[in-house]
């Protein structure tokens, strides 16, 4: 048969079995929304537990719903045929039809493995992997790649490069998308690997060390579904700009139970903005400031110089520096925090003070009072003296209170950080009101620590909340031997447990999703942690990430050499062996897959005639255009003129203007004056093509064209890293310009 009439009869062939597919995800929705629609209908009848049975069963659907309706774009991408004669769809979720005949599998299940690791050398049982590109819901073209030596050229490495080239070249749109048709051998591995224990993986720029990330923690979901649904996953990124840039990715990937923060929106209910002062990020970014916090904890547990009279209920009480010394050695004896402890520090005064007061009371009626100890008792307690006392040596602390308190009273900080420099310190002094800053969210979750509970009610609360849950799940169990069979799923995941239907039931009670209270719970333990762009992350930063996950099960995703925090590490030796010793393993990515190798090429020769030792992976594409450098006399009308010819260059994609810190607000609103709502910042927003950035603000995003401003500034101005311009430059999908009124940094022209 002629070769197009071939790949025709092929295409059409594929279009039929995709549209099945689609029928039949059409059909469940429709039997989930007609669920969902009964068990609402009679939702208002019945019992507590059978309402509550049915609230459960409808967050159930409804999440199923969400799920089916998020799989609609690219359903289906590949197809494997095996040497066993058999053929296997692979997509999104896993689908089969009425009589649970497989019509597809899902891409994180192990039977889709070899749809990306399968290679010419090792074919793993796979005669050929088909890429079905999809626009829509058709099927719009098909790649084969033939595993089978002979009919092989040299280069095997890339999988599907034709679709991987497509989706390489596709416009950007200020939104980061999946990348599940095309995940490569190297990036799958990763995916792939094993829940327990501390992954590292290194990559240069653009080697989707994000997408991996975002893969991964799909993978882990669908794949430890048991041991991650309840305790979750946790995604955290460097800013709120990249966490936005993000975060369609995993509900395209039909998950929606990843916890995304910013590292600095890890305290529920701190707002807080980003840390400026270079020096004040490193000082609060080091392990010495646990023992700072620590020592200003026991500096608010304190010994009065002298002895102090308490006036209960006209009787004058001691309270001496002996007593106190020695409840607090009680409390303290406990172990437990500051706020729990000062119970029985209270708890022992108050008993010694009621003494005092029987014993004054009997003496001064002759030995023969008999008044009741516990309306003393009471009589002491609600003394205005002794709680005023009691407070001025043992104060129950939040740990805003304590932090800001230490801030703003040098003394106190003098007091408990004696190995802090003068410039030191003085760099963590500021006002009782200042704001909240990134760098003090780890601060505020370690004195959190210190300090405990500061109602100690609470505790019953969470008592309370573990006996519902028990009665949810011993319900849960009853309902599931009545309804499990109406529960499968025709093949869209399994069979529910009893835990599931309880996570469900105290969802529809909350009316809030797990993922919603794990982010609003500080003590909330993790199963697995994903962190992204971990190399900015501070000793303080990683100590709290620590005490979220006790089982130490990280993936940790970064490229040391775009570290510009000066709180970042510059190894990952360095930031992890306080943690977890070198019980890590450390992968690697080697392929960029955004920046085109003339502009990916001039970002390394610059970073090392900068002297920053780099990992330069190697580019996928040539690229078309070469960088264009720029010394001019005046900016404005050098960025006047580059502007519109970059955006005509890029044809309707996305701009970014990067420019330092200090010339950024005059750059903005010189552009806002031409080109009005169509600028923004961070990765832009809906009708914005071109974004105004720092270039710590674009970290980890891209865009389709870039124009850096006075790279020499970036490289010179007093909190300049050699990574800023790095990260800059390594920013574009087609084409960069760098325009500068000083020299042009070296290296960066050939
Ligand atoms: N296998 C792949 N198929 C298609 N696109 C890919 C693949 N791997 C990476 N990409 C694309 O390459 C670009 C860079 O990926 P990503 O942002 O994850 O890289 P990164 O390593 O995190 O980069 P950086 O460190 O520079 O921020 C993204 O547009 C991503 O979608």
């Amino acid at each position: 048969m002629h070769e197009t009439s071939r790949t025709r009869t092929e295409l059409e062939a594929e279009r039929d079995y995709v549209d099945g597919l689609y029928e039949r995800l059409d059909e469940l929705r429709a039997e989930k929304a007609r669920q969902l629609a009964e068990v609402r209908r009679t939702q208002a009848a019945g019992s507590h537990q059978n309402r509550s049975e049915r609230d459960a069963f409808a967050t159930m659907y409804e999440d199923r719903l969400a799920q089916l309706n998020a799989v609609d774009d690219r359903l289906v991408f590949g197809r494997l045929d095996l040497d066993s004669g058999d053929t296997r769809y692979i997509g999104r979720i896993g689908l089969s039809d009425e009589d649970l005949q497989q019509l597809m599998v899902d891409w994180r299940a192990p039977e889709a493995g070899t749809f990306y690791q399968a290679t010419a050398f090792e074919r793993m049982g796979v005669r050929r992997r088909r890429h079905l590109m999809l626009s829509r819901r058709e099927v719009v073209a098909i790649e084969d790649d033939v595993l089978d030596a002979d009919l092989l050229g040299d280069d095997a490495s890339l999988q599907g490069e034709g679709a991987l080239l497509a989706a390489l070249d596709s416009r950007r749109t200020g939104q980061m998308s999946d990348i599940v048709s095309t995940i490569q051998a190297e990036q799958d591995r990763i995916i792939r690997a094993p829940l327990p224990g501390v992954t590292v993986v290194q990559g240069g720029p653009g080697t989707g060390k994000t997408a991996v990330a975002l893969h991964r923690a799909a993978y882990l979901l669908y794949t430890h579904r048991d041991r991650l649904k309840s305790a979750g996953v946790l995604l955290v990124g460097p800013t709120d700009a990249f966490m936005r840039y993000i975060e369609r990715v995993l509900p395209s990937l039909g998950e929606t139970g990843v916890v995304m923060a910013g590292i600095g929106t890890l305290m529920p209910g701190v707002h807080t903005v980003p840390e400026v002062d270079e020096r004040t990020a490193a000082v609060k970014g080091s392990l010495e400031m646990a023992t700072v916090l620590r020592n200003a904890v026991t500096n608010r547990e304190r010994i009065p110089a002298g002895d102090q009279r308490l006036n209960v209920e006209g009787t004058m009480l001691t309270l001496t520096p002996r007593q106190v010394s020695r409840a607090r050695e009680r409390a303290r004896a406990t172990g437990k925090p500051h706020n729990e402890a000062r119970i029985t520090f209270v708890r022992t005064l108050l008993r010694e003070l009621t003494e005092q007061l029987l014993e004054k009371l009997e003496e001064s009626s002759g030995g023969g009072n008999n008044a009741d100890r516990a309306y003393l008792a009471e009589d002491v307690r609600s003394a205005r003296d002794v709680r005023i006392a009691l407070n001025l040596v043992w104060m129950p602390l939040t740990p805003q209170k304590l932090v800001s308190e230490l801030f703003a009273r040098p003394e106190l900080l003098r007091a408990a950080a004696p190995t802090l420099s003068d410039d030191e310190l003085a760099s963590l002094a500021r006002p009782v009101d200042a704001p909240w800053t990134e760098a003090d969210v780890p601060l505020l979750d370690e004195a959190a620590e210190l300090l405990g509970d500061l109602d100690v009610s609470a505790g019953r609360d969470d008592a309370a909340r573990d006996q519902e849950r028990k009665r949810d799940l011993a319900n849960a169990e009853r309902a599931l031997e009545n309804v499990n069979s109406s529960l499968e799923d025709s093949g869209v995941d399994g069979v529910l447990s009893a835990e599931d239907l309880a996570r469900y039931n105290e969802v529809a009670a909350t009316r809030e999703t797990a993922a919603d209270r794990a982010a609003a719970d500080r003590t909330w333990a993790y199963g697995h942690i994903v962190v992204d762009e971990a190399q900015e992350l501070s000793p303080m930063q990683w100590r709290l990430l620590m005490r979220r996950c006790p089982l130490k099960s990280f993936t940790i995703v970064g490229d040391i050499a775009q570290t510009s925090s000066a709180a970042g590490s510059s190894s990952w030796r360095e930031a992890l062996e306080p943690f977890v010793g070198d019980r890590w393993r450390l992968e690697e990515l080697t392929v960029n897959y955004r920046t085109p190798a003339q502009i990916a090429e001039s970002a390394v020769r610059m970073a090392n005639a900068a002297g920053l030792v780099v990992s330069a992976p190697r580019a996928v594409r040539e690229g078309r255009f070469a960088p264009i450098l720029e010394t001019v006399t005046e900016l404005e009308p050098a960025l006047a003129q580059a502007v519109p010819e970059e955006l005509a260059a890029i044809d309707g994609g996305l701009l970014a203007v990067i420019a330092p810190e200090a010339i950024l607000p005059g750059v903005r609103s010189a552009l806002t004056a031409d080109y009005g709502d169509r600028v923004g910042s961070g990765s832009g927003g809906p009708g914005q093509d071109i974004v105004v950035i720092s270039p710590r603000g674009s970290k980890g995003l891209e865009f389709d064209g870039v124009v850096i401003l006075e790279p020499q500034e970036m490289l010179d101005s007093a909190a300049a890293r050699v990574g800023d311009l790095y990260v800059a430059m390594t920013r574009p999908t087609q084409r960069l310009r760098v325009i500068s009124t000083g020299e042009i940094p070296a290296g960066i022209a050939d």
